[in-house]
């Protein structure tokens, strides 16, 4: 089975990345598969595309070896499209998945449900020695949640529900959030390349 790494250290992402390439017959190697500690690459960029070019480029580079990169994250309207490039380290270099959901919620206190739209959008890079990076961007439209339900996916996975649904991403199974996903939607558009992966 074709390898392909992906430069990546959230389990989330790697948790979805196996199983939506299962379908490419792809398997995912990830940065948590490394045997050597990698350090962490710094997001400069000021677009979702830039920062996975950024990622897939440095390991790319360093390993002499194709990779693919995603940055992703959560935009907001009615906070003029935060975190988006933040969405990590929205609450903190610290990176936690909790803070940040809440400190959404807490700016969106008062704002009435038609006003709460959103969008998770997904941008992966692929970056190849000798190649140009090429980079395709995905998007699910949705709206913030009054507030968080549901165990399932990671992020801000609890806050955002899906326009196509009443429930949270995060009350969706893996295999609904693999079928409307941001995610799933920028491998849509690497399909051509994916399928001579394989
Ligand atoms: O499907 C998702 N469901 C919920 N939340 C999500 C999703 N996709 C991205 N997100 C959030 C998580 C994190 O707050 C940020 C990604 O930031 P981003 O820099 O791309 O990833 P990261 O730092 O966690 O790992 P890495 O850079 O090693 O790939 O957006
Ligand atoms: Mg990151």
């Amino acid at each position: 089975m074709k390898e392909l790494i992906v430069a990546t250290k959230n389990e989330g992402k790697v948790r979805e990345f196996r199983q939506l390439f299962s379908e490419y017959g792809i398997a995912v190697k990830s940065l948590l598969d490394f045997d050597e500690p990698i350090e962490d690459i710094e997001e400069t960029g000021t677009t979702f595309a830039e920062n996975a070019t950024i990622k897939a480029e440095a390991i790319s580079e360093a390993y002499n070896t194709p990779v693919i990169a995603d940055d992703s994250g959560l935009v907001v309207d009615a906070l003029g499209g935060e975190p988006g490039v933040y969405s990590a380290r929205y609450a903190g270099e610290e990176k936690n998945d909790q803070k940040n959901l809440e400190k959404v919620m807490k700016k969106l206190e008062g704002v009435p449900v038609n006003e709460r739209t959103a969008r998770f959008v997904c941008a992966i890079a692929v970056a190849r020695p000798g190649f140009e990076t090429f980079v395709k961007e995905g998007c699910c439209e949705g709206s913030i949640a009054v507030e968080p339900q549901g165990q399932h996916g990671f992020g801000y996975d609890p806050i955002f529900i899906p326009e196509s649904s009443e429930r949270t991403m995060a009350e969706h199974t893996s295999e609904e959030k693999n079928s409307i996903s941001h995610r799933h939607h920028a491998i849509l558009q690497l399909e051509e390349w994916l399928k001579n992966q394989s």
